[in-house]
């Protein structure tokens, strides 16, 4: 029977993450200490643990079918492998970032001055289009030293709350890209392999969805709930049950967790009460 093989991080920002997205699918794996193979007991996956830079290669040449990483990485290796789906976690900025005294205008200060990267294609793509010559120092890790060891002028790195930075000393002069966790795929994949991953692409919308979604529970009074229904439209339409009380009514729906904080405002103008917003596992439309 075959198998679809995904490659996820061993150890590092994404692993605990990529493993949880599998749990949360259904998946059951036991790894074992310092297995760098393990597989489903309850799906037809293999799950390979790997350092996330070597991802996007396994994944071209087919050794994994997919893989889970940082959609950084998969810019900066420009490997032939599709990006099927964003994953929501590991959301970062990438940025350029310079001794904070330094003044700074615009990116013509660039011009001429050594960047230390972990990323050279994806810096070097970025300035070959805006034309500007800039010296590359590729380091593997620990970017944000280099301008206070005398290795570069200015960095780019990774950034999410810009404590790194601070520390060393630096301020956020650019963002160039944004990134997060992605599922990548090779690009062809056997009929067999793509089946199970269209399973697979299913259960994690469904996981997703429950995640993007929140279960609203609320009683209003009968005069008003036709408006509160316009505000919930819910999946198909929202439920609505009458209380023992004959003037009010329970209403029960759907809403998006953006959008909540937003409604529940309109919703108590609208008289209602004993409102109870409640987790969702997994949605399917
Ligand atoms: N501070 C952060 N906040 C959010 N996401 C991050 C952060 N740092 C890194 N990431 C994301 O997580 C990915 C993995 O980061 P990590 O630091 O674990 O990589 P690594 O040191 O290259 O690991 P490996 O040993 O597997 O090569 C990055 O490519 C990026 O997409
Ligand atoms: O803006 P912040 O929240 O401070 O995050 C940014 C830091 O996070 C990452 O490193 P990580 O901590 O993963 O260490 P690493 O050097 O092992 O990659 C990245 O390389 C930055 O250094
Ligand atoms: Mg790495």
């Amino acid at each position: 029977m075959s198998t679809l093989k995904i490659a996820i991080q061993k150890s590092g920002r994404l692993s605990e993450k990529s493993l949880q997205l599998l749990e949360e699918c259904g998946i059951k794996i036991s790894n074992g200490e310092r297995k760098l193979k393990a597989v489903a007991q309850n799906f037809p996956v293999e799950i390979l643990f790997l350092r996330d830079d070597d991802i996007p290669q396994y994944v071209e040449q087919g050794v994994a079918d997919i893989g889970i990483l940082g959609e950084n990485e998969v810019w900066e290796k420009g490997k032939e492998v599709k990006v099927i789906q964003q994953l929501g976690f590991a959301g970062c900025r990438m940025s350029l970032a310079i001794p904070k005294d330094e003044i700074y205008a615009d990116l013509s200060y660039f011009e001429g001055k050594r960047i230390a990267t972990s990323y050279p294609k994806i810096l070097i793509d970025f300035f070959a289009q805006k034309n500007i010559n800039v010296f590359i120092e590729e380091i593997s890790g620990s970017v944000e030293i280099a301008t206070s060891i005398g290795l570069a002028d200015a960095v780019f790195d990774i950034v999410s709350t810009g404590s790194t930075l601070l520390m060393n000393g630096l301020k956020e002069v650019e963002t160039v890209t944004k990134s997060e966790a992605v599922l990548i795929a090779h690009p062809n994949l056997t009929p067999e392999t793509q089946a199970i991953l269209n399973k697979l692409l299913f259960r994690i919308q469904s996981v997703r969805e429950g995640k993007q979604n929140k279960y609203i529970l609320l009683n209003a009074p009968n005069s008003t709930i036709n408006n509160i229904c316009s505000l919930l439209p819910g999946m198909k339409s929202p439920t609505i049950l009458p209380l023992v009380n004959k003037d009010w009514s329970s209403l029960h729906s759907v809403i998006r967790e953006d959008d909540y904080w937003e409604i529940i405002e309109q919703l108590k103008n609208l008289g209602a009460e004993g409102i109870l917003i409640i987790p969702i596992e997994k949605m399917i439309r």
